[in-house]
């Protein structure tokens, strides 16, 4: 008898029942539940973190509901860990279970990436958040790895108008790729990082903040720069298959933000 079955013998089970309105439902299941992951790290082997997950199955129009219970189910089996390398066999698991067609897992979670000042040298953690992002119809499954990565952004524009200064401010890049072969998060990180005015962390001290701030003066970009100087990077990438670069700029001189957003999918 199944884990799901030994509970539950003899009660009615309204969500097997039939459904006639003929309606089929594009995406049921879970939303923002919060489990332990493990996820592969280049520096230190591997790293503890905890995801919120989404999860969802598509609905044939003759069924009243789902299992919501076998979702948290295939979260808790013992047998494997939920990890990066797992969240494919996790899409077959959840279709197989639900007996569904279509399903659509999105994992997030806060990813830590120890870094050295520039100058200095200090080390700190920097945390990014990071999604995987899997479908799956079939034989056929996708999974899409999303990074943001904060940065720092300084306008051109401002630094060829003004006197003194030019306005700076946070930005965040976000980047999402979809490969045949693995990519670390860190490889995103460092890509995107290395295209910013200058590169954000956790902990500088007063050499580090002087390099920071200079870098960003030397080098500034658009909001479109951004995206674009991104892009180029990625196009360089032969493993891709798509990806979706976007950059939102939290403008210092305006309460509302910049945003740019460039796509790209492998011809056929
Ligand atoms: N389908 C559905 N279930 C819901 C909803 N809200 C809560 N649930 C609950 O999800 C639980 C049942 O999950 P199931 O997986 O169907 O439970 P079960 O029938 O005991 O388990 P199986 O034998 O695996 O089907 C019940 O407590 C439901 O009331 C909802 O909006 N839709």
């Amino acid at each position: 008898m199944t884990q799901e079955k030994k509970h539950t013998t003899g009660m009615p089970d309204v969500q097997s029942s039939a459904d006639s309105r003929q309606i089929a439902i594009n995406k049921v299941g879970i939303k923002s539940i919060r489990h332990p992951i493990v996820v592969a790290d280049k520096a230190v082997g591997v790293q503890h973190t905890i995801a919120n997950f989404n999860m969802y199955v598509g609905l044939p129009h003759n069924f009243k509901g789902t299992h919501m219970s076998r979702f948290v189910d295939i979260l808790n089996t013992q047998s494997r860990e939920i990890s990066v390398e797992n969240f494919p066999v996790m899409l077959q698991e959840m279709v197989q279970r639900l007996e569904a067609k279509t399903g659509h897992i999105e994992m997030s979670f806060p990813y830590f990436i120890n870094k050295a000042a520039p100058v200095s040298g200090v080390e700190s953690l920097m945390d990014y958040d990071v999604t995987l992002i899997g479908d799956i119809d079939g034989d056929d499954i996708r999974v899409a790895l999303k990074v943001v990565v904060p940065v720092t952004s300084l306008c051109p524009c401002s630094k060829e108008i003004s006197e003194r200064g030019a306005h700076n401010q946070r930005s965040h890049v976000t980047v999402t790729v979809t490969s045949k072969d693995y990519i670390w998060i860190e490889e995103v990180v460092a890509l995107i990082e290395k295209e910013a005015s200058c590169e954000v962390y956790g902990l500088l001290k007063r050499p580090d903040e002087k390099y920071v701030t200079e870098r960003a003066y030397d080098n500034p970009k658009f909001v479109e720069d951004m995206v674009r100087d991104v892009a180029a990077r990625l196009n360089a990438d032969k493993r891709l298959e798509a990806y979706c670069v976007e950059s939102e700029n939290f403008e210092s001189i305006h309460n509302h933000s910049a945003y740019a957003m460039i796509e790209w999918t492998r011809p056929a």
